[in-house]
């Protein structure tokens, strides 16, 4: 990381609510979701390489090296740019994998921003967006970096402006597959449209919350007891769940009653990334 010369963070996102509206011909559901960034997050390093080879310098256990997203990112701009550059990317993995914290979705548009910016691209922030969707649903919100009401597969984004309270955000230790609670035949499925104006009045829920607590125990204990301090709530397809409190001192005091079993942290939700803060203090 030291011989990096581009360090910048990869924030988390939480789901604040997820509802599932339909499935579409090619598997994939229409979704609508309120995403909201966490001041908390990976952190990744980048240097240009002249020999147009992309490595990742940091060995991510369980992640082969040519599928993580990262590299594929990398791989997929310098193809679609044609560029004849190359990178050493290193990174610092703070982010539970498999959460619903998005993770590895952020890492993917970190790397988009930071090479598109030392391979002095210049492309623009849709194309940029458009080449994440192929990565992954959750790849444009990182790469746009505003809360945001989104519909269709999850790309189609409103910016919204939220509340910033601080979360208490728990990761029961189960890896959730999130292409298996979306093919679980239990999940709600047909849950009606909603204008974003009564979401932002704190209304909905996480669609896929019972499933992913009737499979993983874990889960639901987690909310269980979260539940005993403040309303308690599944993101993405979990495993991580959250609630919210007014200031930081309050989620501290919560936090400091969790098990050691159930890891945890607590961080503010931000309407405007903390990727796309450091990179307009680089302008
Ligand atoms: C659940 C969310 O985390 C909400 O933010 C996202 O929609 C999931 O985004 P993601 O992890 O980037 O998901 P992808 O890697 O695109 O898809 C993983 C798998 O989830 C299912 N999937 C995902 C998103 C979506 N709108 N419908 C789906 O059915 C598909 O089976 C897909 O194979
Ligand atoms: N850089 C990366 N960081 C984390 N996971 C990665 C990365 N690259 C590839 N992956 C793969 O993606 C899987 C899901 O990772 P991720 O942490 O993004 O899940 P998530 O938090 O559930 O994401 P989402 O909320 O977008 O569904 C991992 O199990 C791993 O196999």
């Amino acid at each position: 990381m030291q011989d990096a010369q581009l360090i910048l963070p990869a924030p988390a996102k939480l789901n604040l609510m997820l509802h599932i509206l339909g499935r579409r011909a090619d598997g994939y559901h229409e979704l609508q979701t309120l995403f909201q960034f966490l001041d908390h997050g990976d952190e990744l390093g980048f240097s240009v390489r002249q020999d147009g080879e992309i490595h990742l310098r940091t060995d991510v256990p369980g992640v082969p090296h040519d599928s993580n997203l990262i590299v594929r990112a990398a791989r997929k701009l310098q193809a679609e740019s044609g560029c004849q550059l190359g990178a050493d990317i290193w990174l610092d993995k703070r982010l539970p994998m498999g959460g619903g914290i998005g993770g590895g979705s952020s890492d993917a548009a970190t790397t988009l921003l930071a090479l598109d910016r030392l391979w002095n691209l210049g492309w623009s922030e849709d194309r940029l967006a458009a080449l994440g969707l192929s990565l992954g649903a959750d790849v444009p919100v990182f790469v746009r970096g505003r809360a945001a009401f989104a519909e269709g597969v999850g790309e189609q984004l409103t910016p919204v402006d939220l509340p910033e309270p601080w979360f208490l955000v728990a990761a029961p230790q189960v890896f959730v597959s999130t292409a298996e609670v979306f093919s679980d035949p239990e999940l709600t499925r047909d849950t009606p449209p909603i204008k974003v104006r009564s979401l932002l009045e704190g209304g909905g829920r996480n669609d896929c919350q019972p499933v992913v607590e009737k499979r993983y125990p874990d889960v639901r204990n987690a909310l269980i007891l979260l539940n005993k301090f403040t309303s308690a709530r599944l993101t993405g397809t979990g495993a991580c769940v959250f609630g919210s409190f007014p200031n930081k001192g309050d989620a501290d005091k919560v936090r400091r009653q969790l098990p050691a079993t159930l890891p945890s942290f607590v961080a503010q939700g931000r309407n405007i990334s903390m990727l796309h803060r450091k990179l307009q203090s680089l302008v």
